[in-house]
Formats: structure tokens, C-alpha cells, sequence
């Protein structure tokens, strides 16, 4: 990637000037901290928005956003740099498929990450959905199989279509505590996190509204029902993650090959063997010179 010229972030002149200020004010923020990039991972199952998310977030059309079909059939990071700040952003095909988990989608994440770090996860899913089920849990599994149990500590819940009526005359936000808090629960499950763990995790939540008829604000600012902007809640939210007190997630050789950080157990073997080793010795030992001893004539 080194050699590719980083593109300007021509979208960022899209947004309307009260979400520049917005976001210039969180940009100079990271910098104070000494954070001049940034790399964003958006993963969730097919369809739910990751990719139109990516597009809101660059205000550019940089990946393609299929209605029908799940198009990206490989991972695609989009970079753009502003102001001696780069952001990168990589889109990833859907986790499942067919109803399945999509371990090869995975795979394919995985080698794509290889030698980058990741700062921040978005997981994404929809909040006009109503349930959660088994298949929820076991992609986080297998995104934690993967990554291990710290990416949670990096990740961000990203909740699109936003822009809904809640249904039974439900209060918005309460609709979305509820939706969000189910999905929380299934994080926790997947991850397998004790309740107190994942309290210490504390994984936020953004709300996201993609479309073109989203509400606007008198400055002209993409708003959901409750009034909120949120563009820049968003990026609040993300530099919030990416400066927590978690490290980023480097994914290198080690973690690639499956020996990620839930098989801690693993490190102790060639110590046991080697006790063992040590035990038997011993006994061999004090087996020789008990024969030693039965021989000696008395
Ligand atoms: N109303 C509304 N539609 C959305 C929103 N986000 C995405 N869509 C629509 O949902 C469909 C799928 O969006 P994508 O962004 O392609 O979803 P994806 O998760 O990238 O899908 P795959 O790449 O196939 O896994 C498209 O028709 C989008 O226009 C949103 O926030 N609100
Ligand atoms: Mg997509």
C-alpha cells in the first residue's frame, strides 16, 4: 500500500459545515493524543449496511451498496488522508451465507489483515430488526475465534436504518435500548464474556442512517428521530474507542495462524511435557538404584 499515493479526503467537503466543525474539533482531538491514523474494520452479516456506512462516513461513493445480492466478494480498504491524518477504512463481504456462518469470508478477512492493525471494529447489524438469534451468537464466536475476546474492547456497535417509527407506539429511544441491549447480550454470549467482563468491556453503540430521505437538521445535518446528528456521533464514537485504554489489535503471523489469545492454555504444554519429562526421569532413577541396592550381596 506504501507505494499507492494517499488520496485526499475529497468527501470530507461533502459534509455540511456544522459536521466539518464537528469532526475537524475530533480530528485535532486525536492528534493532541498523538493519533494520525486511524484503521476502521466493518464486518456484520450480508445487507445490513456496512458498506453504506463506509460510504456515509467518506462521504464519497467508494464501495459498491448492492440491494440484492451480496456484492463484495473480497475485503477493500479505502484510505484518505486530510490535514497529515489518515483514515482507513476496509468493507467486508457479509459473514453469513445461506444462513451460515461464512468461515471462508473470514478466512479471507483474516490474510486481508495480515500485517495491518486494527483501531476500532464497527459490528454492524440492523435496529429495524427484531430478534436475535443462534446465528447473531455464533458469528460473534467465530469473529472472537478469530481476532480474540480484546477486539470487543475495540469495536463499536453500529446500528443502521435508524430512521424508523418504533412499532406498537414504543418511545424511540426506548426501542432502541432494547434493540441494542439484545444485541449487547449476544455479544456477550458469543464472546463468551462474564457479566463482569463485559461490564470492563463496555462495548458503546452508534446509530446510523444511510439513506438518502434521512431527516435534516436546520444545518443541514443528517438527523435521526431523536434529533441527534448522527455523523458526528458517530466519529465521536470512534475516536472514543480507537483512544480507550485498550490496545489496538495487531494482526500478524501469531494471531493469523489460530493461536489467538483464547488458547492461552496452549503456551504451558512444552512445560508440562517437560516436567513430566523431569517426574519419569526421577522415578527411573530411584527405580535403578532400588535394583542397584536388591543386587548387592549382603
Ligand atoms: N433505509 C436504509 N437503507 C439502508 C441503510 N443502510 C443500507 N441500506 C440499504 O440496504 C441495502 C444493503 O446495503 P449495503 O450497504 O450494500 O449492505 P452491506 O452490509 O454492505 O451488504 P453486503 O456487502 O452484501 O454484505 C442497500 O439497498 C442499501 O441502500 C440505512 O441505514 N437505511
Ligand atoms: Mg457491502
Amino acid at each position: 500500500m506504501g507505494s499507492l499515493l494517499l488520496r485526499e479526503w475529497a468527501g470530507f467537503q461533502q459534509f455540511p459545515s456544522a459536521t466539518q466543525n464537528k469532526l475537524i474539533e475530533l480530528l485535532s482531538k486525536l492528534k493532541q493524543e498523538n493519533v494520525n491514523t486511524l484503521t476502521i474494520l466493518v464486518m456484520g452479516k450480508g445487507g445490513v449496511g456496512k458498506s453504506s456506512t463506509v460510504n456515509s462516513v467518506i462521504g464519497e461513493r467508494v464501495v459498491t451498496v448492492n440491494s440484492f445480492q451480496s456484492e463484495a466478494l473480497r475485503p477493500v480498504m479505502v484510505s484518505r488522508s486530510k490535514g497529515g491524518f489518515t483514515l482507513n477504512i476496509i468493507d467486508t463481504p457479509g459473514l453469513v451465507e445461506a444462513g451460515y456462518v461464512n468461515y471462508q469470508a473470514l478466512e479471507l478477512i483474516k490474510g486481508f489483515l495480515l500485517n495491518k492493525t486494527i483501531d476500532v471494529l464497527l459490528y454492524a447489524d440492523r435496529l429495524d430488526a427484531y430478534r436475535v438469534d443462534d446465528l447473531d451468537r455464533q458469528i460473534i464466536k467465530a469473529v472472537t475465534g478469530t481476532f480474540g475476546k480484546q477486539i470487543w474492547r475495540k469495536s463499536l456497535l453500529v446500528l443502521t436504518h435508524a430512521q424508523l417509527c418504533p412499532p406498537d407506539g414504543l418511545n424511540y429511544d426506548v426501542y432502541c435500548s432494547k434493540r441494542s441491549d439484545a444485541l449487547l447480550k449476544t455479544i456477550r454470549l458469543g464472546a463468551g464474556l462474564g457479566k463482569h467482563e463485559f461490564e470492563d468491556y463496555a462495548v458503546p453503540v452508534a446509530l446510523v442512517e444511510n439513506s438518502g430521505r434521512c431527516s435534516k437538521n436546520e444545518n443541514d445535518e443528517k438527523i435521526l428521530p431523536n434529533g441527534n446528528a448522527w455523523i458526528p456521533t458517530l466519529v465521536k464514537g470512534i475516536t472514543d474507542v480507537a483512544t480507550n485504554k485498550s490496545k489496538s489489535i495487531v494482526v500478524d503471523k501469531k494471531l493469523i495462524d489460530g493461536s489467538g489469545s483464547d488458547d492461552k492454555g496452549k503456551m504451558w504444554i512444552p512445560a508440562v511435557i517437560g516436567l513430566q519429562w523431569l517426574i519419569l526421569k526421577w522415578i527411573e532413577g530411584a527405580i535403578k538404584s532400588d535394583i542397584a541396592k536388591d543386587k548387592k550381596p549382603y
